[in-house]
């Protein structure tokens, strides 16, 4: 983490050229939602599917925009309406000689929101009735004032997913690890960032904790009570083992490198739902029934385990995979009992098992969004199409996607042609956004922390 001058809070080296795009993956969890919510492992990996959030000067410099085409969102607010005195009470500032002056508030505001500044927020959020728009907006506004001051000019946040949002790929934590950067940035917490894509990283960075502790809030706003698995792997990129500990006491994250190549189908149900639905939903049924929805965590816990294992051997052979076919069902199974499955997900399942083509379970949050199906290896091409032509034709979407792919990054748009080639509203399509900024399809304007 660079250290700001305490008067300005920017930091003088490496200080961000204003605008610039910044980026973060979507995921796949393969075993363990919800378990996971409740102190079990789970295991997850980043998807080449990703948000891309540009910073720009707002025309009038002392006004703060969203402009958020996904979710049919755009606000704006004056910098001097954030409740600054609120915040500065609870705002981390790092003094001169690096160290914390309000520690104890960082270490609180790293893992719970504030409840005073939440409710000094409110005002800003009064005139917003779609939970879609609140939730997004709620977490942009308590980033801000806490990561930036009231002294510096008004910017302009757009945000473009090639995610599907709300699908249960992590389109929150990706936004969330993007607004946590960009923040960051003009907030002259942390430096742009300077590794290139295949650079590999030996030990997380400074920086790139800093905006994990961060999205991991933004998560909170938006989801209520998230584990912390999809925003790390939104931030850290490459595919963990990740387990939520009791408060006080860090989360645990295994990098997995030698992730096996699963060859997976993503199948969107375009059925909406909103993660914090379900994780609420499955948290009342814990309550409601703790030694009997103790026991399918349990299971779920095992499996996740046996994953593992078998993710890690050096072959994964015919029968690790097998097995792990098996391990998918299973998991699915208790998803279903824990009452976060929707018919059109056990359509999904339907479908894939009548075509033999694999095991297929419900990803994320369930409650529609997306299911995986496990391919079998010696599937033909045409027997892929016309699968795939099925899945579309019973009205679902699906996509080509790889796991593992890198974290969050960061592009400077140097020369004012950029602003108008790379202008993230304009782009049609996730194609067009794929082809014009894409870390997939440009990966040597990016750089990562
Ligand atoms: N591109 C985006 N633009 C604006 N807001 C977004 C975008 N992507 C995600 N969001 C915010 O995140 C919310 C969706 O988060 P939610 O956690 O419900 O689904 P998900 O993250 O896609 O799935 P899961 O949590 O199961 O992986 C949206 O309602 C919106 O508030
Ligand atoms: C449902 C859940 O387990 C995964 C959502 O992608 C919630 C979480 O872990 O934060
Ligand atoms: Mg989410």
């Amino acid at each position: 983490m660079t250290v700001p001058d305490p008067k300005t809070n920017q930091n003088q080296n490496n200080k961000v050229q204003v605008p610039f795009l910044v980026s973060a993956p979507g995921k796949v969890i393969i075993f363990g939602e919800h378990s996971a919510v409740h102190g079990k492992p789970a295991i997850a990996a980043a998807l080449s599917l990703r948000t891309y959030l540009s910073v720009s000067k707002s025309e009038s410099p002392d006004t703060v925009s969203l402009i958020f085409p996904d979710i049919n969102f755009s606000k704006q607010w004056k910098v001097s309406d954030f409740p600054w005195e609120a915040a500065a009470k609870y705002q981390v500032i790092p003094s001169n000689d690096g160290k914390l002056n309000n520690s104890a508030a960082f270490s609180k505001s790293s893992d719970e929101l504030v409840p005073e500044l939440v409710s000094a927020l409110a005002e800003m959020l009064v005139t917003i009735d779609d939970p879609t728009h609140y939730s997004a907006a709620y977490a942009f506004v308590y980033l801000y004032v806490n990561i930036c001051n009231s002294k510096m000019p008004g910017y302009t946040f757009t945000a473009r997913s090639t995610l599907p949002v709300g699908a249960g790929l992590g389109s929150s934590a990706s936004l969330a690890v993007c607004l946590a950067s960009s923040l960051a940035l003009i907030g002259g917490h942390i430096a742009p960032a300077s590794l290139s894509i295949n650079e590999l990283v030996a030990t997380d960075s400074p920086d790139s904790d800093f905006i994990h502790s961060w999205s991991f809030l933004a998560e909170k706003c938006i989801h209520g009570n998230p584990s912390g698995i999809d925003n790390a792997v939104a931030c850290y990129g490459g595919a963990v083992m990740f387990q939520r500990m009791k408060s006080s006491v860090p989360s645990v994250r295994t990098a997995m490198r030698n992730f096996p190549p699963l060859k997976l189908l993503l199948t969107n149900t375009k059925q909406p739902r909103r993660t914090a639905d379900l994780v609420a939903k499955v948290s009342a049924l814990v309550s409601d029934f703790p030694k009997s929805s103790g026991v399918i965590m349990d299971a779920i816990d095992y499996i996740t385990r046996e994953g593992y294992k078998l993710m890690i051997r050096p072959f994964f052979d015919n029968e690790a995979k097998s097995r792990f076919r098996e391990l998918i069902r299973m998991n699915h199974g208790l998803l279903v009992s824990l009452g976060v499955s929707h018919p059109t997900l056990e359509r999904v399942k339907l479908c894939c098992d009548e075509l033999e083509i694999g095991d297929t379970k419900l990803t994320g949050a369930g409650g529609g969004g997306c299911a995986i199906t496990l391919l079998r290896d010696e599937l033909s091409e045409s027997t892929m199409k016309n699968a795939e032509a099925r899945l579309v034709s019973e009205g679902f979407e699906t996509f080509e996607t790889t796991l593992g792919g890198k974290g969050v990054g960061y592009c400077p748009l140097d020369k004012a042609a950029d602003v108008d080639k790379f202008d993230l509203f304009r782009l049609e399509d996730r194609e067009e956004i794929e082809s014009t900024v894409g870390v997939g399809a440009n990966p040597n304007f990016w750089s990562f922390w």
